[in-house]
């Protein structure tokens, strides 16, 4: 479990090394396998303090890897591929992007990204390429369409999926790529817009474990931890599994502040009740103040989370799974896109409980 570790020391060149021999003196029961992260550290004049993210680099298998020094593609530059991108830009990795919309590349060509003209072309200049795509149509028509990522890879690259799509699709990638003779990992993230800014998002990996091994120092500068799942299907099982559980979440959190509203409650006072009970999340507390105000600054739009409600169903139906809650969570999510708030923020499907005021708009 990743922990926030707090210290004043002197500063050295190597922030990390003096981090770790803090915590091994000041922590003693922390697992011997414990990697840290710098969140900040200040200039030298200042006083001395310096924070850092203590965290094991997976619950299951904690393998150390070298760090990655080959050439980094990145495909889909949206609310997550862009943070994504400048975290290993800003780790000081050789990256180049590409996206469908040329324009969301300049910030990142700016901060020292190269430009490739295809996903093909940017596969066939790297080692190793990631790609952050809408949903699985997205997904296969970067990788395998026309001047897709496919056409570049070949053996020695990798090509890592940290989309989420259904595990058809991860499949079918996979098949394409390896083909080529390139490895293959799907990584779908668990965390959204800020943990992705933050580098502190959750991987859910599945596929190569050659590639894995390879890219961990990559998914370690954006990410807070990984899991390492086994066969191609299984990262975007877990990723739809988390999310349907999610879209559930929101959809009753949604009915509890219109109802706490409409009994007379201040639906800000139940946000505060819930934050400090068993059912406290994060989400609850981030999202709830600016749901009382009818306020959605998207993080995780709306229409993504209704895909994944939609393929978490499909998943459900696969093994017939009864899933009454996520498909009735599914029908209000459609309700909010037939209202035109598909790219708000996911919180914005409290929208469709207010069905009065939206059928006499
Ligand atoms: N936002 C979030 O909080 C999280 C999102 N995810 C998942 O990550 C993925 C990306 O999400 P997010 O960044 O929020 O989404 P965005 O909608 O912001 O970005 C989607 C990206 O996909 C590209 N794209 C869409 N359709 C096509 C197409 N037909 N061909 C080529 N490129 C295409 C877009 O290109 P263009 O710019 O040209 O439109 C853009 O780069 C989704 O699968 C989502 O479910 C996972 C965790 C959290
Ligand atoms: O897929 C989106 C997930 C958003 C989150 O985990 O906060």
């Amino acid at each position: 479990m990743p922990f926030s570790f707090l210290a004043k020391a002197k500063p050295t060149n190597n922030l990390s090394s003096t981090a770790m021999a803090l915590c091994s003196t000041f922590c003693p029961r922390i697992p011997t396998n414990f990697r840290v992260k710098p969140i900040s550290s200040f200039p030298s004049n200042s006083p001395f303090c310096l924070s850092f993210k203590v965290y094991s680099s997976q619950a299951t298998d904690a393998s150390f890897q070298d760090k990655f020094t080959g050439r980094v593609g990145f495909l889909g530059l949206g609310i997550m591929g862009s943070p994504m991108a400048q975290s290993l830009i800003k780790a000081g990795c050789d990256v180049t992007v590409w996206n469908r919309t040329k324009s969301k590349c300049d910030p990142l060509i700016s901060l020292g990204a190269k430009h490739g003209s295809s996903p093909e072309e940017v596969a066939a200049n790297c080692d190793v390429t990631f790609a952050m795509l809408a949903d699985p149509e997205s997904a296969i028509d970067v990788a395998c369409g026309k001047n897709g990522a496919v056409s570049g890879m070949g053996p020695g690259k990798g090509y890592v999926d940290v989309s989420t799509v259904d595990v058809a699709t991860a499949k079918l990638i996979n098949g394409h790529i390896k083909a080529t003779g390139a490895l293959f990992l799907e990584a779908p993230v668990s965390g959204s817009k800020k943990p992705a800014e933050d580098g502190q998002l959750i991987f859910l990996t599945a596929g190569d474990r050659a590639l894995y091994d390879s890219v961990a120092s990559l998914l370690d500068i954006m990410g807070k931890s990984r899991f390492y799942l086994g066969e191609v299907g299984n990262g975007a099982a877990m990723k739809l599994v988390v999310n349907m559980i999610m879209g559930s979440m929101m959809a009753s959190f949604s009915e509890g502040l219109l109802l706490s509203k409409k009994v007379g409650l201040d639906p800000n006072v139940l946000v505060e009740v819930v934050s400090q009970g068993a059912i406290s999340a994060p989400m609850y507390s981030v999202k709830g103040p600016s749901m009382v105000k009818s306020l959605y600054p998207t993080a995780f739009p709306l229409k993504h989370q209704q895909k994944d409600l939609r393929l978490a169903l499909g998943l459900a139906e696969s093994v017939s799974q009864s899933t009454p809650i996520a498909a009735a969570a599914n029908e209000l999510y459609k309700v909010a896109k037939s209202y035109g708030l598909s790219d708000e923020d996911f919180s914005a499907v409290i929208e469709a409980l207010k069905a009065k005021s939206h059928n006499t708009a």
